[in-house]
């Protein structure tokens, strides 16, 4: 959806976050005009689910024991045709590829938003990582049309370069800030993004308005401040002040390209 129709209808969006992050990720959904919800019970995924109108599930902090309760949260939203956003923090980490592996076998997963070593994962390509962070070079449009083609899903790689991807049609919007890298939970916080925006139908459209919110916002907030607390406030700032005519602008000017 649009920002104004984010703002109009405010969706909720339900995170099974990390333990990390939580905070950050909340306020980005709420500043944007979404409303958050954090939950991990079992016996509140059926109410929860069909309050929501997305599902963003970040495996960052998981503990085994949580497989199936997720696996479950998957299914639920898929039955009542909520999307459902998957961050695979450090997937490419041997033990925590498995639980990831069996998600997606038992549940639809619509959009993955990772980081370019996430994504390669997925694509079966190697790239270079150190725990959470991507470290490697590559090509990343080609990852992420690999990853999308491999798992039918929606592909969201984050970075210096962002590329969405559905195995048609790939997007890239390709600008510097390297401040957006300097706070853990950015890449979290823009996967809670991207489900806000495809919370009334997902679409590469949607996916890509998403990403180069969060793009918009912290060139914005880099011209301002230059070191990372401020940077992270700057952040918060410019998402809750960003205009659609801004957005259009930025996406019609030559942020996004083919
Ligand atoms: N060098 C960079 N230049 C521009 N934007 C960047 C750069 N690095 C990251 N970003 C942006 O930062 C945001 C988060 O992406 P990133 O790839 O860092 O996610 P991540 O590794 O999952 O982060 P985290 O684990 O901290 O949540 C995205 O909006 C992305 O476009
Ligand atoms: C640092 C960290 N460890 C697990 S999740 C997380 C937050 C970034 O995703
Ligand atoms: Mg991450």
């Amino acid at each position: 959806m649009k920002l104004s129709e984010i703002k109009d209808k405010k969706p909720l969006v339900f995170n099974y976050a990390n333990y990390v992050t939580p905070q950050f990720v909340a306020n980005v959904v709420n500043v944007i005009g979404g409303s958050p919800i954090m939950a991990r019970e079992l016996e509140e995924f059926p109410d929860l689910v069909a309050a929501s109108d997305a599902v963003v599930i970040n495996s960052g902090t998981w503990r085994r024991s949580e497989l199936l309760e997720t696996i479950k949260l998957a299914q639920l939203a898929n039955q009542a045709g909520k999307v459902v956003v998957l961050d695979p923090v450090a997937v490419g980490i041997p033990s925590r590829s498995l639980p990831v592996v069996a998600l997606m076998a038992d549940a639809q997963i619509d959009i993955i938003r990772g980081n370019a070593a996430e994504i390669a994962w997925f694509a079966g390509v190697d790239f270079s990582s150190q725990g959470i962070d991507a470290t490697g070079n590559g090509d990343v449009r080609k990852i992420a049309l690999l990853a999308a083609e491999k798992t039918g899903a929606i592909i969201a790689l984050s970075g210096k370069q962002d590329v969405i991807s559905d195995g048609h049609t790939t997007l890239t919007i390709d600008v510097d800030v390297p401040l957006l890298a300097t706070n853990v939970g950015t890449g979290d916080a823009l996967s809670a993004l991207i489900g806000t925006y495809n919370g009334d139908g997902i679409s590469i459209e949607n996916t890509m308005r998403a990403m180069a919110t969060m793009k918009l916002a912290g060139v914005k907030a880099s011209k301002k401040v230059k070191t990372p607390g401020y940077f992270v406030n700057q952040l918060l700032d410019e998402l809750y002040l960003l205009s659609e005519n801004e957005l259009d602008a930025f996406i019609n000017g030559g942020g996004i390209h083919d």
